[in-house]
């Protein structure tokens, strides 16, 4: 097999980026956009020892549940993944892709996982978007996402994944800084879009390269009009980031304008403060239900006493407050945790404690003091948790872990030292968080 070799080519399965695993002459070919089980016509684009890809020219034999992708630019794009595929069938390959990263990268052979729990609403359900900023010349801004693994910016007015309400907000963005700053004297990178619900009101993050005092007019005149025209816009903030590579967001929030911050309500009443530094999760009504799984495993009786590892805002911790005796929250933005404590306040909450530092640091330390612990919550970044963590929780001997990740392969490593250790999965319930894209949330209860 070499490059630009042409041939017809059997999809075995597809893997949570949406690229179809073909075995021709044994050894595997990545294709993307391709259904399990179809046959279709690819150019070899890449040929290594292990693997090589392809180009999809040809769907010789389309599968069951192949769709259009209704957005122009999928394919090009590197925000979804999955548009090809009907919905029932983009369910069951994240079921399969979380037994897979669990069976073949974690070694657990026998976890129980699934079925997936799907949405009714899987187009329009993001509540943030990053955008990428890039001036083309002194008058023209281009605003988009990056093509897939690059920087390469792709313009696209209307993403189908997010609210109605967005894209006129970034229509007058565009429009206004291209009034405003004529010559492209400020250093934009990115904006930020985060939306409040029920209210649906939305705090805009500019981020720059650098702060300058002399910025500070245009700024202050973009924010205010844009505040003033788009009804909905309720906080402007500037963060600033020098780093082009990397987090999208830097530490420095140097000047804000409007709401200090939004208000998000959950369905059972409880209100949460969010700030700009603060995490939210992106699709409100599966939060929801992924709440409501993490608090079924956690099985609470009133009588125990609960951590609650990476808590953001709080979420976790005041959506279990009322069913424990008591929850501890640990965060390592200090915006999140100041959010955190408000939010307790806020709900009348007396029973939740909140620790600032990384909880590498902060749980280990916490638990060696004897700190009594029943059942622990993880819900980390994709990268997982730190060893440090998993040995703390290990030897601090709670009666459950309740794993809830955004990332099989983390939860795979993760859950695999945990079940080395003795541990075993219960079930593992992925929750679709991020219908079109190959990204997929697990509710994963362990005990021993
Ligand atoms: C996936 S979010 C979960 C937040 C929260 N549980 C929720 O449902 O909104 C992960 C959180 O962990 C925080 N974080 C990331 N790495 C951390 C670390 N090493 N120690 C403490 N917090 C961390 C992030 O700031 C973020 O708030």
């Amino acid at each position: 097999m070499k490059v630009g070799d042409i041939g017809n080519y059997h999809i075995e399965r597809v893997t949570l980026q949406g690229e179809g695993v073909a075995r021709p002459e044994g050894k595997v070919m990545f294709i993307p956009a391709c259904l399990p089980g179809e046959d279709v016509q690819a150019k070899v684009t890449q040929v290594k020892k292990n693997y090589s890809r392809g180009e999809l020219l040809k769907v010789v034999t389309p599968a069951k549940g192949r769709v259009d992708a209704p957005c122009p630019v999928f394919g090009v794009c590197g925000g979804c993944q999955l548009q090809m595929m009907d919905y029932p069938l983009q369910l069951s390959v994240k079921e399969e892709g979380v037994k897979d990263a669990l069976h073949r990268l974690g070694r657990i052979k026998d976890a129980p996982v699934g079925p997936a729990l799907g949405t009714d609403h899987p187009w329009r359900y993001r509540n943030r978007v990053q955008m990428h900023l890039q001036r083309r010349s002194a008058g023209s801004l281009g605003m988009g996402y990056y093509r897939y693994n690059s920087r390469e910016l792709i313009e696209h007015d209307d993403c189908p994944l997010l609210p109605k309400s967005f894209p006129p907000v970034l229509k007058a963005v565009r429009s206004l800084i291209q009034d405003i700053d004529r010559e492209g004297e400020l250093p934009f990178r990115h904006l930020v879009l985060k939306r409040a619900n029920p209210s649906e009101e939305i705090m805009l993050i500019f981020v720059l390269a650098e702060w300058r005092s002399q910025y500070h007019s245009k700024i202050k005149s973009l924010a205010c009009q844009l505040i003033d025209k788009e009804k909905k816009l309720v906080s402007v903030y500037i963060n600033i980031n020098q780093k082009e590579e990397g987090e999208v967001l830097g530490r420095e929030y140097p000047l804000y304008f409007g709401k200090e911050r939004l208000e998000e309500q959950m369905a059972g009443g409880l209100r949460l403060q969010i700030g700009p530094a603060s995490f939210l999760q992106v699709n409100p009504r599966q939060t929801e239900e992924l709440y409501r799984l993490t608090a079924e495993a956690c099985a609470l009786t009133g009588l125990e006493t609960v951590i609650d590892a990476y808590c953001g805002v709080g979420s976790i911790s005041l959506f279990l407050a009322k069913q424990c005796k008591k929850v501890v929250g640990v965060e390592e933005v200090e915006m999140a945790v100041e959010d955190a404590r408000q939010n307790a306040a806020l709900n009348g909450i007396e029973n939740a404690e909140f620790l600032a530092g990384t909880v590498e640091d902060i749980l280990p330390a916490y638990l060696k003091d004897g700190n009594p612990v029943n059942v622990v919550v993880l819900d980390p970044p994709r990268k997982g948790c730190h060893e440090r963590v998993l040995d703390a929780i290990v030897d601090a001997r709670p009666s459950r872990i309740v794993y809830v990740s955004c990332d099989p392969a983390s939860l795979a490593r993760d859950t695999s030292r945990l079940v080395e250790r003795g541990w075993q999965i219960e079930q593992a319930i992925p929750v679709d968080m991020f219908p079109q894209t190959g990204h997929v949330e697990t509710v994963c209860l362990l005990s021993k």
